[in-house]
């Protein structure tokens, strides 16, 4: 078959991405002799990420998405640097601006759209310019060596997005905005308020609303004056005040155009076998501006070009955005603002900085915005994107899956969920990928099934996805075994860094070490807090909202929602008064279950969310941490004051070791058992710390675990002493502390660095013995009783239990 001639005006995202699913449909290769034409110097590459590079967090080199190799293996024919001027539709020839004609037999324009400068005196002089390119992009890079402010104008996201980059490199920043509130195409008044208090935190000035009048200086620009006769100084404008298709090709061409180049749904525009995508494109009256509706476009041309059944074609789709400045999660989709015919969900928490509204349209979710905690966006966006009919649901119930998916961002998705926007790929198509094609990291899931190719902000639940499909595997067979998709360092050389370089915050973590997605993930972020508190015990500021929904409530969440409530009882030793105090609490607050636990004490199960403070105030004991990874009980037999059989105080020794450790931050959740006698009724051997009671001695065992992968504790050392045990546990443990990977079980830890090396570091080096128990002195000083510490704080109480509103409004 003789192939025929295809042209792609643009080398940029739309039309390359529609290339390649010509590639990859059987005979699309084998079609047609393709050529493509660019206008810029470069390959193809990722325009999403000039944000990220000009934040410092990536290269340009770094976002090259089609490198030349893939051009000349594909045998496509390039063009850089050569701008198509105009096409004869009658004859199918073409002019370039290098006096080149060719014949081609189909056209695909994908020439994106121009920066809309304003017109405005001034507005030619050098240091104003777009942000658009790899050009622009080194502009700000340069400037920012050598001046010091800079002017934004335009306050939508890729405004914000240049600002935030601007101010990483050190310039200060205006930015001045027409509107009194920000992305107003996407936000309503209330999270923009916020918007604005975060970006200032981070050091943006805001000058809005403020017409700009002119832009003067001599050879460069100098400042800029406002039409209300302010000004302010500028040695850097960047224009970011939205963007105009660019149809220069189609208009010169006679094909037709309004807004964009007008196309059917099948992106055919009125001219014979030529096509537009992307930017350019205007569908039903719309032109977009996102990946997500250009590579939907690309899909349909493809199958429509080769002759593949394209269905109804594109039928336009509903818009979701999400800003990416580090530190800011804002998420918007479809539509935000409150008309006659909507009724809307809010929950605004004040405290922490969260705002969540969906929108309401005869009881199907029209819109939603989030600020602060966009957990639910992908979820919401499927709801909208189905037209989820939410008759049966609380409206409540709509916006807080919040502490159930906490956990873990993917688990509550359906396989038809998306979990890539930009791409379009789904939860399941991923899970069947990694299954189907033995995947083991987000590259190649990426290079699968293209989710995580464009903005990236997906990649932490393709690692989660990765992690709960391959389980164990999954760590084993990962090409490097990065703490998550968030970053290449591992759980030690991050420990390194934040040592080294004295990091203290979470996001200083992410931002110092490069992370890939800005807010870090259910992974990490939990982790980095974990570590900053193991590096800094005494001036480590505990981020509540890194830890997982039961540390962070101090009550393990059950799966009706309510919490369980374990008082400690040191030893598994209670007494009367605290038994009917317990009662008397069940009773009050018709506690659905009262049981036994396995650790000797006993769980309150089905208190409300909202009682929980009330209840730990009037059982009036300590926390028995059942929630947390952290030392959770220590298990003892009845020993010589009872038994015959026993050769030690078990009990004695077991309430000493808890009253030590208790509330200790530990990588993973910590068991202890005291038995004193080998007959081990307190089942010493499968606890992470056992001790076992011997004819005068005490025999200490570690690594022990009773759960889904039994492990007898190994045998550390035998000592006379009460005093000794205490001091080597606690060596032990500070060891653990240090060294295991968080969650990373005793178990585990001692089996990936042996046994031999514990003991050396612990029992043989007296030295480092001692000092390793020094620092644990040093963490325990730190140690608060969270329970009291709520009960009595009725800032904590707020924070935790009553700043939600939640209001239905017409
Ligand atoms: C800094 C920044 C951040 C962004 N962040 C996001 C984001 O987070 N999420 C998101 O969805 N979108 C984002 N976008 C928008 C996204 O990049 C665009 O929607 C997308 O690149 C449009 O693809 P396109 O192929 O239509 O146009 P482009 O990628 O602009 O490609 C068009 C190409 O055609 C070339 N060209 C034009 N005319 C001719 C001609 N006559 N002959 C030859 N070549 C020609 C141009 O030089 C250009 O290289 C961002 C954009 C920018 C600038
Ligand atoms: N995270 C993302 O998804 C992302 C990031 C960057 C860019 N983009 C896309 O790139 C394109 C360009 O982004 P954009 O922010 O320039 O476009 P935009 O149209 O979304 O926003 C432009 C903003 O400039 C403001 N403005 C207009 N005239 C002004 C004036 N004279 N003075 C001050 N402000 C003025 C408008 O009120 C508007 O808020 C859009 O399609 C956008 O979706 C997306
Ligand atoms: S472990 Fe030994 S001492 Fe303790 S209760 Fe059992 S038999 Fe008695
Ligand atoms: S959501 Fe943007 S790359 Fe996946």
């Amino acid at each position: 078959m003789e192939k025929k001639k295809l042209v792609l005006i643009g080398n940029g995202m739309a039309g390359v991405r529609c290339i390649e699913e010509i590639l990859k449909l059987a005979n699309g290769k084998d079609q047609f002799e393709i050529t493509i034409f660019g206008s810029e110097p470069h390959v193809n590459y990722n325009r999403i990420m000039l944000s990220a590079v000009l934040a410092g967090d990536t290269t340009i080199k770094d976002i090259e998405i089609n490198s030349i190799e893939w051009y000349t293996e594909n045998e496509i024919e390039l063009f850089t640097n050569e701008t198509v001027t105009r096409l004869d539709t009658e004859q199918k020839v073409l002019y370039t601006n290098k006096d080149r004609e060719m014949k081609y037999d189909y056209v695909i324009m994908a020439t994106g759209s121009n920066p809309f400068i304003l017109p405005v005196p001034g507005a030619d002089l050098e240091g104003v310019i777009a942000f658009r390119d790899i050009k622009d992009c080194e502009t700000m890079i340069d400037a920012a060596k050598n001046y010091k402010k800079a002017v934004v104008i335009g306050g939508g996201l890729l405004g914000l997005e240049a600002a935030r980059g601007l101010l990483n490199l050190g310039m200060e920043v205006d930015v001045v905005h027409l509107q009194d509130h920000l992305m107003e195409r996407q936000l309503d008044q209330d999270a923009a308020k916020l918007l604005r208090v975060e970006l200032e935190k981070q050091g943006m000035n805001f000058l809005m609303p403020k017409l700009t009048d002119k832009i003067v200086g001599t050879d460069r620009v100098e400042k800029v004056i406002f039409k209300d006769g302010s000004e302010t100084e500028a040695d850097l404008v960047v224009m970011a005040v939205g963007i105009r298709p660019n149809t220069l090709v189609a208009s010169e061409s006679g094909i037709e155009v309004n807004r964009g180049v007008v196309v059917n749904n099948y992106m055919q525009t009125n001219a014979q076998d030529v096509y537009a995508v992307g930017e350019c494109a205007e569908h039903r009256e719309v032109v977009y501006g996102l990946v997500a509706p250009l590579y939907e476009q690309g899909k349909v041309l493809a199958n429509h070009i080769v002759g593949e059944n394209a269905g109804a074609g594109y039928q336009g789709t509903v818009l979701s955005t999400k800003l990416k400045v580090s530190g800011v999660n804002v998420f918007s989709a479809g539509e935000f603002v409150d008309d006659g015919s909507t009724r809307s969900v809010r929950v605004y928490d004040e405290f922490e900085g969260i705002y969540k509204k969906v929108m309401i349209r005869n009881n199907k979710v029209v819109g939603a915005v989030l600020f602060g905690d966009t957990k639910e966006s992908t979820k919401l966006l499927s709801m909208i994107n189905e037209g989820a009919d939410v008759s049966d649901m609380a409206p409540i119930n709509i916006l807080q899956s919040n502490d159930a998916v906490s956990e873990s961002l993917t688990a509550s998705l359906a396989a038809n969920d998306n979990v890539c926007g930009c791409n379009g790929v789904t939860k399941g198509t991923i899970v069947s990928a990694i299954r189907d094609q033995s995947l083991c990291s987000v590259e190649e899931v990426s290079g699968c099934t293209s989710a995580g190719r464009s903005c990236g902000t997906c990649k932490p639940m393709i690692s989660e996805l990765l992690a709960d499909t391959l389980g164990d595997e999954f760590d084993a067979t990962a090409k490097t075994e990065a703490l998550c998709g968030c970053t290449d360092l591992t759980h030690e050389e991050v420990v390194a860094e934040i040592r080294e370089k004295g990091l203290t915050h979470t996001r200083e973590v992410m931002n110092v070490l490069g992370w890939k997605n800005e807010d870090g993930c259910s992974k990490c972020r939990p982790a980095i807090n974990y570590y900053l508190g193991m590096v800094h015990p005494t001036n480590f500021e505990d981020e509540r909202e890194s830890r997982f929904v039961n540390e962070r409530m101090h009550a393990n969440i059950q799966k009706d929602g309510t919490y369980s409530v374990v008082p400690r009882m040191y030893g598994g030793v209670t007494n009367p008064t605290e038994l009917k105090r317990i009662a008397e609490v069940a009773e009050r607050y018709n506690v659905p279950l009262v049981k036994l636990t396995g650790g000797q004490r006993i769980d309150l199960l089905g208190i409300k969310k909202e009682d929980l403070p009330n209840v730990w105030k009037e059982i009036g004991m300590p926390s028995g941490h059942a929630y947390g990874k952290t030392l959770r009980t220590v298990k003892t037999c009845v020993g010589e004051s009872f038994c015959r059989f026993g050769t030690q105080d078990s009990i004695g020794m077991g309430i000493a070791l808890e009253k030590k450790f208790e509330g200790l931050n530990t990588p993973h959740k910590v068991k202890m058992a005291v038995s004193a006698c080998p007959r081990n009724c307190a089942e010493s051997g499968i606890k992470d710390v056992g001790i076992v009671g011997v004819e005068g001695a005490w025999e200490i065992y570690v690594g022990g675990n009773g759960g889904t992968e039994l492990r007898k504790g190994d045998l550390l050392c035998k000592v006379k002493t009460s005093e000794e045990v205490l001091q080597i546990t606690a060596a032990y443990l500070q060891l653990y502390r240090e060294n295991a990977r968080y969650l990373e079980r005793t178990s585990h830890w001692i089996e990936r660095v042996g046994l031999d090396y514990v003991i050396d570091q612990v029992i043989s080096n007296e030295q480092n013995q001692k000092e390793l128990s020094e620092r644990m002195e040093i963490v325990l000083s730190t140690v608060k009783e969270p329970w009291s510490e709520i009960y009595e704080s009725n800032e904590l109480q707020t924070e935790l239990f009553k700043n939600k509103h939640v209001e239905v409004i017409q």
